[in-house]
């Protein structure tokens, strides 16, 4: 099934300044020695490159005055321009220089940020409620959180060392431009740098649609892929390898013409930008040939303020690039912040300490229904007796499972609530509640590990006498056995390796080894064969002896023997009572009773027996 995404499709286009502002600004001061080091960097760089032009026109001007005066070796006309020279260099190469240690001491801190954000994301992930995660596509949620950290890194970096330092730049060289020549020249300057922005904000302000277009069909072309490929077996069962090839091909279509667009209004931009930055060249150079001619300015001066629309115009060309790249990493950090805005459906506020004494746990007058509106507990009342096996039994889509989400505050319900020992869950801090419970689940999903780590999930610390223990009480000798690796045998993606009764087995395992004060078996035997479930029953009950314990099942003829049973229809218990009980009360329990046992008669060829 593909599921739309949990995040919205069209984010405002207004960028939330002061929340970037704020989350990076912690990250700035935590390196702040560094952050200080690189900014004087970036200033003595600075100043060196716009000394480099003087130096330049000394050396024209020596050279061309040398020239004219037919100047020849011994005289100093030569060593002068010969130490500009050398000077020159030097200072070209420090201005190189400092650049590159500023951005080695500055990359320290882009680094930290993108991997404090990173956490942070991931943190924030696994906080939200389950109805986040059964909404979400893991594809496109994974390639937001990718391009979003990138973003915080790329603004960190260019934020502070290229647009600050070149408007610095500008204003200086428009001053010294305004302090030794016409002003014309500090009038072209700067009518062109109004122009260049001018022009840049607003293409790039049009473009951004296209690129966030693009960046949101590259997230779905990604997340149907990757849905496909999880679900491979069901395209094989279908053949549907062509449907899914077009289906992918159809994203990637879409993606490829969104992308067109935005390589046009690249174009676009890139023109008019070379277009101005020209247009202003050959303006300036127009009046620096006047005065040269008009011997107002030398030949040194004519150099100088070429080299310095050179210098102006190749990081001002690149504040093009940085401002529209800026503006790409605001849209994907925004789609990050949306995700970091998602509060959890379920609040984690209770701070009372779970009091474990009996472990009774009670649903009391509980009413639920999921996100679509739909009531699947209805005023229910239900309880688990300490230290006692309770069995739901129950016809498919009852509200059985549902119980076990609303006790491990998956969810909360609407109405009612649930206690332990005569405290509401809802007062307990979920990580303690969850603690003291362990299930195994319908359908258990292992992560792509050993065996062994599998198992020692429910407990790291867990020794090896401990481990070897679970294993022989879930029935996972054999397996272990007959894989080479034993335990190290790495079971798959989700334990696709792994047969359905396997997986539940080691699900059971990895609760036994957990320990917790109450358990939850979920249709724990369901993909059994009748002697391991035999098997399996007799170790849930010798482990649950004198525990709390909720057993969900369909097979009931695997919890005759628990403590109580109850029967649950439509969102409510209908029946209570032991086997026996519920047997002679020829309720809707003896009925399904009767119904599997006549099942049960009916041999391989599908005909009951007595027909
Ligand atoms: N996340 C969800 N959002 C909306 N509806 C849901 C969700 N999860 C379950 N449901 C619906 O709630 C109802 C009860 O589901 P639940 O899994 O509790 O039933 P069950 O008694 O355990 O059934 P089964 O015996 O088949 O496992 C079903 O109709 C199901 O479709």
């Amino acid at each position: 099934m593909r599921h739309s995404s949990a995040l919205p499709d069209n984010i405002p286009v207004q960028f939330r300044g002061w929340h970037w502002v704020k989350t990076l600004w912690p990250y700035l001061m935590e390196y702040r020695g560094r952050v200080l080091a690189a900014l004087l960097c970036l200033v003595a760089a600075k100043l060196a490159s716009v000394g480099m032009p003087f130096l330049l026109k000394y050396q024209v001007d020596h050279l061309s005055a040398a020239g004219l005066a037919g100047a020849v070796a011994a005289d100093w006309w030569l060593w002068f321009p010969l130490g500009l020279l050398l000077a020159y260099g030097s200072v070209r190469f420090l201005s190189v220089f400092l650049g590159e240690v500023r951005d080695l001491l500055f990359g320290r801190v882009t680094e930290r940020a993108m991997r404090r954000m990173a956490l942070q994301v991931f943190e924030h992930l696994h906080r939200l409620s389950l109805e986040f995660h059964l909404n979400r596509q893991t594809g496109a949620l994974q390639r937001d959180i990718e391009r979003g950290t990138n973003g915080i890194g790329f603004l960190l970096r260019f934020m502070i060392f290229n647009i600050i330092p070149t408007f610095l730049e500008l204003f200086l060289v428009i001053g010294l431009l305004l302090a030794n020549y016409p002003p014309v020249f500090a009038i072209i300057t700067t009518v062109a740098v109004v122009a260049y922005i001018a022009y840049s904000v607003v293409v790039t302000e049009w473009r951004t649609r296209y690129v966030r277009e693009a960046n949101r069909l590259d997230s779905t072309t990604h997340a149907r892929a990757l849905d496909s490929l999880l679900n491979y077996e069901t395209v094989k069962y279908f053949t549907a390898e062509q449907r899914e090839a077009g289906a992918y091909d159809e994203s990637l279509a879409q993606w490829e013409s969104a992308r067109r667009m935005n390589r046009f209004s690249l174009f676009s931009l890139n023109s008019g930008q070379a277009l101005i930055i020209s247009l202003a060249m050959a303006a300036m150079l127009l009046f620096a040939a006047y005065y040269v001619l008009s011997g107002d300015m030398t030949l040194g001066d004519f150099t100088l303020v070429n080299a310095f629309m050179f210098q102006l115009f190749l990081p001002l060309n690149f504040l093009g690039f940085i401002y529209r790249e800026i503006k790409a990493s605001m849209a994907n950090i925004e789609r990050m912040f949306e995700l970091l805005d998602e509060q959890p459906a379920v609040p984690d506020d209770g701070n009372n300490t779970l009091n474990i004494q009996q472990a009774e746990v009670e649903f009391r007058e509980v009413g639920f229904a999921y996100a679509n509106g739909r009531t699947v507990l209805n005023n229910l009342n239900l309880t688990l007796p300490a230290g006692q096996t309770l069995a739901v039994v129950g016809s498919s889509g009852a509200g059985k499972s549902t119980l076990t989400k609303l006790l491990f505050r998956f969810y909360d319900p609407q109405q009612g609530g649930i206690y332990i020992d005569g405290q509401d869950i809802r007062s307990i801090p979920q990580q303690q509640l969850r603690a003291a419970l362990g299930i195994v689940p319908q359908d258990t999903v292992l992560f792509n590990d050993t065996l062994r780590n599998n198992l020692l999930y429910a407990r790291p610390d867990a020794t090896e006498d401990e481990l070897q223990q679970v294993v022989r009480m879930a029935h996972l000798e054999t397996l272990v056995q007959q894989n080479p690796a034993g335990l190290e045998t790495v079971v798959g993606e989700r334990g696709l390796k792994l047969s359905g009764g396997e997986k539940q087995r080691i699900a059971i395992a990895r609760m036994l080894l957990k320990r917790p004060a109450i358990m939850v078996f979920d249709e724990a035997t369901s993909s059994l064969d009748s002697t391991t479930e035999r098997g399996i029953m007799a170790a849930i009950r010798e482990v649950s002896a004198g525990r709390t314990a909720l057993i969900i099942a369909h097979r009931l003829s695997t919890i005759v023997d628990a403590d109580c049973i109850a029967v649950m229809e439509q969102g409510q218990v209908t029946e209570r009572g032991t086997h026996a009980e519920l047997l002679a009360a020829h309720g809707r329990y003896a009925q399904l009773w009767q119904a599997q046992q006549s099942e049960r008669q009916v041999p391989v060829t599908g005909e009951p027996k007595d027909a």
